[in-house]
């Protein structure tokens, strides 16, 4: 590919979208940038009557920039176009697509028409990530965005500073509303500041969301009267529209303090719509996250897709954590994380929840390499897992991170907390001997 720099056309307007990708593809660079600008705005496989300069002038996506990178080793999609005849092997780029607003409006559906649509069926792409959006104004106008964030959640738990540690109730499922207290007690009691239902808990027979909030809001208004502190419980409002209005209803109404919704399970336009009839602070759980991050040729990349969700309403939103039980490394999280606390539109302001593993041993490198407190860390078997019980678990994270925040080791610290060394016999500690230890 001759200079990448002569065909960029840097020219974008607050009317625009610019959408980035990852293309992949056996075609010249060029034609296979074309082709999705072409297939997502006025063209389609042949040219067509009334399709006229003038139209095209007006909503034709342009290709900004074609930037090839080094080949990236990724598998072919499916059913790519292979042009033999031209001898070429795959090639990569990072490619820059300007869409007129005009062409949508602010409207995250059908921006997703545009930017994400067909596109991942085109044949002559062997890979295409949507990889990030720049969005122009018109999105925050009709997008409030979070309506709690960081400052909104820190204020309803009156922990101003520090991070914020919590867990997901578990088993995550089959606990009866009667162990379901005692478990909320007990955690409670302890002293955590955030308590979630799992994705997999949303309203079943065997435990009515109504059932769990009656009995949850009733033992964390004891806890509170007695201890003073009420963590924040979020219930898994998750359902069809109708329900998940009544859910929020039915958890406002009980002095519930957060909902919890699995943003790819309602889709982003659900949780704009809550949001606009929320008065809680919404939990954003990213189950089923992997179907558009996973494969590194396809999908979506947690950059893009967290502005979504931001976007769409969510106070606080899953990265994963280091070390996680799940396939994401260590940077794509950190990537995630710094993506959440990013600002967008000069605001929509998120939690990042750090979940999926975590455990005490965790904490130094974590802030290491995070640099913040502004986290909610959720420990599920991290904590339930405890060998001497969930109480344990909460006094072991919340002894690990005040050591990873004062430069005290975790072996200094687990000397004074004897549930803090448990935890780490139990759970190991991944970066012992590295900087943040
Ligand atoms: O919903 C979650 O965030 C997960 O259930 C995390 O659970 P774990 O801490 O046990 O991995
Ligand atoms: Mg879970």
């Amino acid at each position: 590919m001759s200079d990448p720099e002569q065909r960029r056309v840097p020219v974008t307007t607050s009317s625009e979208v610019v959408a980035t990708y990852l293309v992949e593809t056996y075609l010249p660079l060029e034609q296979a940038a074309e082709a999705i600008a072409g297939e997502q705005s006025t063209g389609t496989f042949t040219a067509v009557a009334r399709e006229t300069p003038e139209l095209r002038e007006r909503f034709a996506a342009r290709v900004l920039s074609v930037e090839q990178l080094p080949p990236t080793g990724n598998a072919d999609l499916p059913g790519s176009t292979h042009d033999a005849s031209r001898g070429a092997g795959k090639r990569s780029a990072r490619v820059r697509i300007a869409f007129g607003l005009d062409n949508f409006g602010p409207s995250l559906p059908n921006l997703l028409a545009a930017v994400a649509g067909n596109l991942f069926e085109l044949r002559q792409l062997a890979g295409i990530r949507l990889l990030d959006l720049d969005l122009p104004a018109p999105f925050a106008e009709r997008y409030p965005g979070p309506q709690y964030g960081v400052r909104g959640t820190r204020e309803l738990l009156d922990r101003p500073d520090g991070v914020l540690l919590g867990t997901i109730v578990k088993p995550s499922i089959g606990l009866p509303p009667d162990e379901l207290r005692l478990v909320v007690r007990e955690l409670a009691e302890a002293g955590i500041d955030f308590i979630k239902d799992d994705e997999l808990m949303g309203s079943p027979p065997h435990s009515p969301l109504a059932e769990r909030v009656a009995v949850v809001t009733e033992e964390l208004g004891k806890v509170a009267a007695r201890t003073g502190r009420r963590p924040m419980y979020a219930f898994n409002i998750t359902d069809d529209l109708d329900r998940m209005a009544a859910n929020h209803d039915l958890v406002h109404a009980a002095g519930g303090t957060c909902v919890m919704v699995c943003v790819n399970l309602v889709g982003f336009s659900a949780l704009a719509w809550l949001r606009a009839r929320c008065v809680l602070p919404i939990h954003g759980h990213r189950a089923m996250t992997g179907v558009y991050t996973r494969a590194p040729q396809l999908g979506i990349d947690y950059v893009a897709w967290s502005k979504l969700a931001r976007l769409a309403g969510a106070d606080h939103l899953h990265t994963n954590g280091l070390s996680n039980k799940f396939y994401e490394t260590d940077e794509e999280v950190l990537r995630s994380i710094t993506a959440v606390r990013t600002p967008l539109l000069g605001g929509y302001e998120t939690l990042p929840v750090l979940s999926s593993g975590q455990t005490p041993g965790l904490a130094p490198e974590t802030y290491r390499r995070t640099n913040t407190t502004d986290l909610l860390v959720l420990a599920g078997g991290g904590i339930h897992g405890h060998p001497s019980g969930p109480s344990a678990g909460v006094t072991a994270m919340r002894a690990a991170w005040s050591a990873a925040t004062s430069g005290t080791t975790l072996d200094a610290a687990a000397a004074q907390v004897p549930a803090l060394q448990e935890a780490l016999d139990r759970f190991g500690s991944p970066y012992a001997g590295t900087p943040g230890e």
